[in-house]
């Protein structure tokens, strides 16, 4: 048994304490960087030009004269946080000279890779307002605290809410955008010489319309469900489809399951899983399915390993779904009959997992 003197023990109390109001207060990061997204905080400092005066910021912003003190604080909150550098640090606040970080420079409008969207749709109170309901959601039947908080699966949610409908997809869009050109940069050779391929759950087709454009001899079928695709149109080597997974999933000789299967729980992949077969199967013996998702591993780095939690977390209180390690992954893939897989780790903490009838 170890003892601690006296100023051992306060200052471990001391820093228990810390260590729980972070805890505690780690919603005002994600508050702080709504509101700077709702204010358009970056594209204000971009488009001066130049390093920007914590003055010349105030004046920009459409804010009530009486807040124009909280600005410094709201801007020294998401400077630590990495969101913004500062120079010409003097005693007169005012004079601080603010300029983007990689971190705020993703948050630009302007830039197509925009996580923007993503922002707006994970912190809009229907996401954050079931996060309140986790313990009652964990002593009832609901599939998740979404549910109980909302009423309705998240999916039929959406459905019936088009103002969040395309809250959601511009979000999925928006990800799909950042990830894309260096997904089929690493990709090209699971492509190369593929005759078809349908992006299931593939949203408004983002990463379809990247595909069909990249690989025109690629016949690219975005389906989703019919509130996502009714109504958009293809082009010469891209159409979409609308129906349910569930049932029926059109043929193709490969499909695409990108951020699909850790929305379901592991009874409701197997049954996607066992639907690509079938529509695999349908068009001959050589095809693929080609999922890109994250594989949970604690070995990376601790800022991986934290998106990763954090994700997993997100697909239990929103959605049935999780993040699975490569066992959990190999049980899946098995257990829809699939014979073979290959893992290949391509973006941060996503994969790509290629599985063979
Ligand atoms: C997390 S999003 C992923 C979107 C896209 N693949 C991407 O990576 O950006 C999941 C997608 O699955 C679709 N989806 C949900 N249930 C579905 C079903 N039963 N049949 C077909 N698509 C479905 C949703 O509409 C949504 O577009």
């Amino acid at each position: 048994m170890e003892f601690q003197n006296g100023d051992d023990v306060a200052s471990n109390l001391l820093k228990a304490q810390s260590h729980i109001w972070n805890h505690i207060f780690n919603f005002m990061n994600s508050m702080s960087l709504k509101c700077v997204v709702d204010l358009g905080i970056p594209d204000i400092i971009h488009n001066y030009g130049k390093p920007m005066s914590l003055s010349k910021l105030i004046s920009s912003l459409p804010i009530h004269p009486s807040k124009k003190p909280c600005i410094y604080r709201l801007m020294r909150i998401m400077t630590h946080s990495g969101f913004f550098s500062q120079q010409n640090i003097t005693e007169n606040e005012l004079e601080i000279e603010y300029m983007l970080t990689d971190a705020s420079r993703l948050l630009l409008k302007e830039n197509p890779m925009s996580v923007t969207p993503f922002v707006h749709a994970m912190l809009s109170p229907i996401m954050t307002n079931p996060w309140h309901q986790m313990s009652t959601w964990l002593k009832n039947e609901d599939s998740s605290a979404f549910e109980t908080t909302h009423g309705r699966y998240f999916w039929d949610y959406v459905a019936h809410d088009p103002i969040f409908n395309r809250l959601f997809n511009e979000s999925m869009a928006s990800h799909a955008r950042l990830v894309n050109d260096l997904l089929i940069e690493k990709c090209k050779e699971v492509f190369n010489g593929l005759e078809s391929v349908v992006d299931v759950g593939g949203g408004t087709g983002t990463m379809a319309k990247v595909l069909a454009k990249s690989f025109p001899q690629l016949k690219c079928t975005v389906f989703d469900l019919p509130h996502v695709v009714d109504g958009l149109h293809g082009s010469d080597n891209l159409n979409y489809v609308g129906g349910d997974m569930f049932q029926e999933i059109p043929q193709g000789h490969a499909i695409l399951l990108k951020w699909i299967l850790h929305d379901w729980n592991d009874e409701e992949c197997v049954n996607i899983l066992k639907k690509c077969k079938e529509s695999l199967e349908k068009k001959g013996k050589d095809g693929k399915v080609i999922i890109i998702d994250m594989v949970l591993d604690n070995e990376t780095t601790d800022e991986s390993f934290e998106t990763q939690l954090f994700f997993d977390m997100l697909m239990m209180v929103i959605l049935t779904g999780k993040e699975r390690n490569e066992k959990e992954w190999v049980k899946l893939i098995l257990s829809a009959d699939f014979s073979d897989y290959k893992i290949t780790s391509i973006l941060g903490s996503r994969s790509m997992i290629e599985i063979y009838p």
